[in-house]
């Protein structure tokens, strides 16, 4: 056997950087349609004339298949099974095809005036929200896919520097939608504009992952010629669920993730009110700060993911971006602080932390769990965080903010419409990062314990 078989295709620079151009592609793909939405709000409800709550009905679907059918734990078993080829092409197909159901009913005639017996919901909300929940399964499930690939390419090299990529190339995918969602419905004068080209996007990203599954096919013939594949190619079995469920640090990582998002994600879906009713934005310009974040997060998560990959202190970057989190939900908090350059340096300073959490915690997994287990693990983090982060929290703010905080009505071009005190929603998010950070800090002692590794490099020295 000569020397150029014996080594594994994930020691050649190019054939690494290449394979996480492209699934970094599919996934840059899938944040652009998993955000366009959101600008689309007030172009949604003059042309479909969706309420907000039909808004906020179709919002939510993106979580319901994956947490409350379990999606997102069998997606992470079925890619442990079955691989990264067949896992992520199922999930690509199934964001093509929820997107384009998302896309017939924005744009079809055929839907008005109908309603869904029994739930007295419109049909249209409802097909296009049934769309949008298979596609959040496919987001999901190629998302634990590009992260158990990206570990299996990247280990022993920059993996955290790759995940850091990942991720920053797919903010780059909301950030695409925040800015252009708008402007392409506004200048085709239809919502099913930019959410059409969300289709195209994504079987662009489809034909790329298939181009990526001839590498991975490759990889694992080279692996097996260079005789590393036993652990790889170790089956999975149900019983390691149990395994990785009695891992301390396991449980630690998964409730800092929840709790973490849980003061980002949902924080982000009512930033824009926060800016008009607490900072006096005007209502035209209600995004501008908060669309900012994905911006700031680009570069820092790959800033952050280099300096884990050469110095380590991946526990102590979690802990230093929670608290990041406490400061800056602290700062939304306090009644006097409200004049718009304090809401712009606070949202300066979360991008710092939303870009030091993710870049130390997804290449932390691997430094406790099993390759082989990967995918499992990461189906069981995301779908807790599905559950508290993408659900829950969001549903708990609203109903805090309609319950507790209405002080009064504001009225905009003659159209009225409730005035929101944020006092009490931003001491949740406050309490939420201050449990991230004790959840942090958990994390950090229990890798002193059982010496993971987490303060260490990930790039073999
Ligand atoms: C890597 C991580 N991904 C997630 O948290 C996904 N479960 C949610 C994706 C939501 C897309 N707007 C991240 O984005 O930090």
């Amino acid at each position: 056997m000569t020397e150029a078989i014996k080594r594994s295709l994930r020691h050649s620079v190019a054939a690494r950087w290449t394979s996480l151009l492209i699934v970094s592609f599919t996934m840059l793909c899938g944040y652009y349609v998993a955000d366009v939405m959101s600008p689309l709000k007030p172009l949604i409800e003059q042309q479909l004339k969706w309420t907000s709550a039909e808004y906020g009905f179709f919002t939510g679907a993106y979580a319901w298949f994956n947490v409350f059918l379990g999606m997102l734990i069998f997606g992470g078993i079925i890619l442990d099974k079955m691989g990264a080829r067949f896992t992520g092409i199922l999930s690509s197909a199934l964001m093509v095809a929820g997107c384009a159901v998302k896309w017939w009913a924005v744009s079809t005639h055929s839907l008005d005036h109908a309603v869904v017996p029994l739930l007295n919901v419109k049909a249209q909300v409802m097909v296009a929200s049934l769309g949008f929940a298979a596609f959040g399964v496919g987001i999901e499930i190629i998302g634990v896919t590009a992260t158990k690939v990206i570990a299996r390419w990247f280990r022993g090299y920059e993996i955290a520097l790759a995940m850091g990529l990942q991720v920053g190339t797919a903010r780059i995918g909301t950030a695409l939608a925040l800015e252009l969602g708008a402007p392409i419905g506004a200048y085709f004068k239809a919502v099913g504009a930019p959410v059409l080209l969300g289709v195209i996007l994504l079987t662009i990203g489809l034909v790329a992952y298939v181009f990526y599954c001839a590498m991975d096919r490759k990889l694992d013939k080279t692996e097996e010629e260079s005789g590393q594949s036993s652990e790889d190619e170790e089956a999975f079995r149900i019983s390691d669920i149990r395994e990785i469920l009695s891992i301390k640090g396991f449980w630690y990582i998964t409730i800092l993730c929840a709790l973490f998002y849980s003061a980002v994600f949902p924080f982000l879906k009512y930033a824009p009110d926060l800016m008009v009713q607490k900072f006096h934005v005007k209502d035209s310009w209600a995004g501008a700060i908060p669309g900012i974040l994905p911006f700031a997060t680009i570069p820092l998560t790959v800033v952050f993911g280099n300096y884990y990959d050469r110095k380590g202190k991946g526990a102590s970057l979690m802990i230093i971006g929670s608290l990041l989190l406490v400061v800056v939900h602290f700062i939304f908090t306090v009644p006097f602080l409200s004049h718009w350059t304090v809401a712009l340096a606070a949202t300066i300073v979360l991008g710092f932390g939303f870009s030091l959490v993710p870049s130390a915690m997804w290449p932390s997994v691997p430094k406790f769990i099993p390759h082989r287990q990967l995918g499992t693990a990461y189906g069981l983090i995301f779908w807790t965080q599905n559950l508290v982060a993408l659900w829950g929290i969001p549903y708990l703010i609203g109903y805090v903010l309609d319950r507790f905080c209405i002080t009064g009505t504001r009225v905009v071009d003659g159209v009225s419409s409730p005035a929101y005190n944020y006092t009490l929603p931003m001491v949740i998010f406050t309490c939420l990062g201050l449990l991230a950070v004790v959840f942090g800090l958990l994390l950090k002692r229990e890798d002193r314990i059982k010496g993971f590794g987490l303060e260490l490099p990930c790039r073999e020295q």
